[in-house]
């Protein structure tokens, strides 16, 4: 296991998505800048799911910003499957948006309410203006996506955000995520709005996916719990550093870092609790 804020683990060669030296800060009126991200370095591999872990406005949800094209840092490359998307023209980019996807925490906010669960799932197809499909054809990739987190089509695709429960929301933003067949899934706080028992079957749909289509994660959580079962590997970021990165398992049970300590010395008093 390595720690320090230079760690950085050699996965180049089969890194989905490569990030070095991403730096960001924000300024804000009357204020002097703020440094969020402190050229911090991450790779997440081939069909690895990678879990980003660390205490509220540690730069988490700025990584998974950066990461999904949403914003975009001071400095730093980051690589997608060997292409700097920092450097690409609008079409490139538009282009390798379709291979990363996200899920974030809040469904009511990503979701149009004024679409049907049929045109949002058809929605990336619509964008991605594929010509092969016509309309019978991306109604039966809808059907396909719904099937495939559990929803039934027939019971689902013509109701409204506002008809369906938190969890099925976020299975509807999981089937959106996954009908353009991405490599890689920003999942941003996915399952914090859920109660325990959805929140694990919502994970197994996930997990149960990203082997299915052969998809990364980069899953951005708090809840250092959560990852046990479900990251393959932990960033842990602190202050904007990555202070500590490993196995999921390695990490848990023997943290280096003092952070990281605290993290799971907070997990174990919750357990007692
Ligand atoms: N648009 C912005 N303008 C100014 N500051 C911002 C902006 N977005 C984020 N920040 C600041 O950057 C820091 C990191 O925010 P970020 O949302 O990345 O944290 P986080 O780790 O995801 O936190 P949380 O777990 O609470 O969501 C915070 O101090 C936040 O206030």
């Amino acid at each position: 296991m390595k720690t320090g804020p230079s760690a950085r683990e050699n996965q180049g060669d089969e890194a989905v998505l490569l990030a070095e030296r991403l730096r960001k800060s924000y300024r804000l009126p009357g204020q002097g800048a703020s440094n969020v991200l402190n050229g911090i370095d991450f790779a997440v591999g081939r069909n690895e799911t990678v879990g980003l872990v660390g205490g509220s406005g540690a730069g988490k949800s700025t990584i998974g910003r950066i990461v999904a094209g949403l914003e975009k840092p001071d400095g730093g490359r980051l690589l997608f499957e060997g292409k700097d998307l920092l450097r690409m023209n609008a079409r490139e980019r538009r282009h390798a948006a379709q291979d990363i996807q996200t899920v974030f925490q809040d469904p009511y906010e990503s979701l149009s309410p004024r679409m049907t669960v049929q045109q949002l799932v058809a929605e990336p197809l619509v964008i991605r203006g594929r010509k092969t499909e016509d309309a019978e054809q991306r109604r039966e990739l809808v059907r396909e996506a719904l099937e495939e987190v559990s929803l039934t089509a027939e019971r689902y695709m013509s109701r409204y955000p506002h008809e369906l429960s938190g969890g099925e929301r976020q299975r509807v933003g999981l089937a959106r995520a996954f009908i353009c067949r991405p490599r890689l899934i920003v999942a941003d706080e996915p399952t914090s709005m859920l109660d325990t028992s959805l929140r694990l079957e919502l994970l197994q749909v996930m997990k149960r996916l990203s082997v299915k289509h052969s998809v990364s994660y980069l899953f951005i959580t708090h809840d250092i719990a959560l990852t046990a079962g479900f990251c393959d590997r932990l960033l842990v970021l602190n202050c904007g550093e990555i202070v500590e990165a490993g196995p999921v398992r390695d990490l848990i049970a023997r943290p280096q870092h003092p952070y990281t300590q605290s993290l799971i010395g907070a997990l174990k008093e919750l357990d007692r609790f």
